[in-house]
């Protein structure tokens, strides 16, 4: 199955051909190299790796005019101007869970290809998605018409689910940051899911996601006491994600509105992440208001 618009089909095939390589090319970076990212957090050999990889292939693509990364300050023109051109803009997060390579976890690359220039708002998206790197590689892809999961081997993609959903029927939960900096509403609503669900915390976001679209539930890395804006990055996991999950029936916030629909100021914003099924992210919203 391949995506209908071509410049879509050839960012995800460029992606699915290169995780395999990603995927390999872990052993021997798992060290941290001097440098910080724009978020100020320290880079993985990998992470400067995967960026450069990807940021080559994807720029070279017809069709992307941008290209931005969490692992570099600037956008990077490659092409027309998607603000006056029919040219997209993609955003990746290179490698998702980065920190897992010491511990040799889950993590995963994720991608958004937006219709406007960077920073844009997620509803100008017009695919998203994800690779997971876990026991076996795949990759899951979001368009106007479906959700739909693969296996990557080889450079191959091998289609597993034609139109994945979020399960009706919550089962799993996970969420980031630490309980004495949960703000208090957000404690209360917490203390509620976890007396209804089973934890599922592993530190990739992209792992703990596949889980909730696997088996139901909710994801959030919310609003800390500390860090008002959370963790996660809005152009790079918070808009890409929030479409996923949007698109296979699910609902994303910022704990007040969708997470597609919040204004970016900068290229590296920061954003409070909540995705999951409906009845979970009403809760939790009316939980914040
Ligand atoms: O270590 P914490 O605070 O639980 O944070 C985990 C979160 O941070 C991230 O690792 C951030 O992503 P990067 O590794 O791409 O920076 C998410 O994947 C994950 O959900
Ligand atoms: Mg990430
Ligand atoms: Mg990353």
């Amino acid at each position: 199955m391949t995506v209908s618009d071509p410049v879509v089909e050839e960012v995800v095939a460029t992606i699915s051909r290169s995780a395999t390589e990603i995927r390999q090319g872990l052993i021997g970076r798992r060290g941290t190299v001097d440098g910080e990212n724009p978020s100020g957090e320290t880079q993985a050999e990998a992470d400067v790796w995967a960026d450069e990889l990807l940021g080559d292939r994807l720029a070279s693509i017809d069709g992307v005019g941008q290209y931005a990364s969490e692992e570099r300050p600037d956008v990077v023109d490659c092409g027309d101007d998607p603000a006056t051109s029919d040219a997209y803009a993609v955003a990746v997060d290179p490698l998702d869970g980065s920190s897992n390579l010491k511990s040799n976890n889950a993590m995963g690359t994720i991608f958004g290809v937006y219709d406007a220039a960077l920073p844009a708002r997620g509803e100008t998206l017009v695919a998203a998605g994800y690779v997971l790197y876990g026991p076996i590689t795949t990759l899951v892809i979001a368009t106007d018409e479906t959700v739909a999961e693969y296996e990557l081997s080889g450079g191959e993609r091998r289609l597993v689910e034609r139109d994945v959903t979020v399960p009706e029927e919550p089962v799993v939960y996970g969420f980031g940051g630490r309980v004495p900096d949960w703000p208090d509403d957000f404690r209360a609503y917490a203390r509620e899911i976890e007396r209804e669900l089973k934890l599922r915390y592993g530190g990739a976001l992209i792992g703990d996601v596949n889980q909730v679209l696997t088996y139901g539930g909710t994801f959030g890395y919310p609003a800390l006491e500390s860090r008002p804006a959370g963790k996660l990055r809005l152009q790079f996991e918070g808009n890409p994600i929030g479409y996923v999950v949007e698109q296979a029936g699910g609902r994303s916030s910022d704990g007040e509105r969708s997470l597609l629909a919040v204004e970016p100021d900068e290229l590296h914003d920061r954003s409070p992440l909540h995705v999951g099924n409906d009845e979970l992210i009403d809760r939790l919203e009316a939980a914040l208001a």
